[in-house]
């Protein structure tokens, strides 16, 4: 009976208890969220990304009136940089390696000097080891010196063999020795250490192409010291270039504690974050967890 005052007074009160999202109020924010986010080691595109995202989701948004704005504003950023934190494509490295019908599962290293790729490598045997796997090392670097026994001291730490050749011996055929050896002796992964090295090094970039032209990991990983920042990104596009790159590690973040270079490395080589490090020993591998990541971008630090 009385339908149609009914819908005229609300909509009456609607139209009144609402205000819309300007863009003035969006770029307020925005504004204060790119520094935020640059000061987090974020890549400037990769800002530029989340701005675009936010202002879409935001701007003529209507609000009723009451209703604090601000919070909006903040779940919108968040859920835009969630977005851009999840990974696309997820890897489970555990399943992965069981669901291979020929073993060995191989997974080669590669990355910039000191990145942590050793201890890495380390953590990452613990962690197989952990779920029952069983590990070979490949001491593929043969040019550093005292790679090879860097390498060796770590292994015996965490009960893992490594497969070397002297200093100056082709890295490939090191590699290819312990996958051999895997083979006959039916161990689950190589994990194959490379020596650390830039894009400036091209004997060195040629011969990273060759371990894995040859050897034809499952895995290529890159890892990245979340310490360069937003120098990780070039890092990582060089090497995803030279080598197709499949999935990151992420180490030190407990001395970076932002997160920036995570939230930008992803979107630079479309390849997901498998685990991050967190600190100097073996059990300081964690695996990536996109919800942490952002508790750590926009947590109290
Ligand atoms: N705090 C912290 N330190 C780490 C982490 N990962 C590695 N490191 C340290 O970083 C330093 C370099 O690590 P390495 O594993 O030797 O680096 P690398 O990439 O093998 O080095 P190259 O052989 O020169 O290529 C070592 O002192 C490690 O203990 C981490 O997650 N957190």
């Amino acid at each position: 009976m009385f339908g149609k005052l009914k819908e005229k007074l609300n909509s009456f009160v609607d139209k009144v208890a609402q205000t819309e999202i300007s863009e003035k109020d969006v770029n307020n924010a925005l504004d204060e969220l790119e520094w935020e986010l640059l000061e987090a080691d974020v890549a400037f595109e990769v800002v530029e990304e989340l701005k675009e995202r936010i202002k879409s989701e935001l701007v003529g948004r209507k609000v009723k009136i009451g209703t604090n704005k601000r919070k909006i504003v903040e779940d919108a950023v968040e859920k835009a940089v969630l977005d851009v934190l999840t990974p696309q494509r997820k890897i489970n490295i555990i399943e992965e390696i069981r669901s291979k019908t020929e073993k060995p599962y191989v997974i080669a290293f590669v990355g910039f000097n000191g990145s942590g790729k050793t201890t890495t490598i380390a953590k990452l045997a613990n962690y197989l080891r952990k779920h029952g796997l069983s590990v070979v090392i490949a001491a593929s670097d043969t040019f550093r010196a005292g790679a090879i026994e860097q390498v060796e001291e770590h292994a015996k730490r965490v009960g893992v063999r490594v497969i070397k050749h002297r200093y100056g011996a082709d890295p490939t055929a090191v590699a290819y020795d312990a996958i051999h050896h895997a083979k006959a002796k039916g161990i689950d992964v190589v994990l194959i250490d490379t020596a650390g090295r830039n894009e400036l090094n091209r004997n060195l970039m040629d011969e990273m192409k060759k371990i894995v032209r040859v050897t034809k990991p499952d895995l290529v990983i890159f890892v990245g010291d979340a310490l360069a920042g937003n120098a990780i990104i070039e890092q990582a596009r060089q090497f995803n270039e030279a080598v197709k790159i499949d999935g990151v590690v992420l180490t030190k973040l407990d001395a970076d504690a932002r997160g920036g270079a995570a939230l930008s490395i992803g979107h630079a080589i479309g390849a997901p974050i498998l685990f991050i490090g967190v600190g100097q020993g073996y059990d300081d591998l964690k695996e990536y967890d996109e919800k942490w990541m952002l508790e750590k971008i926009f947590g109290e630090s």
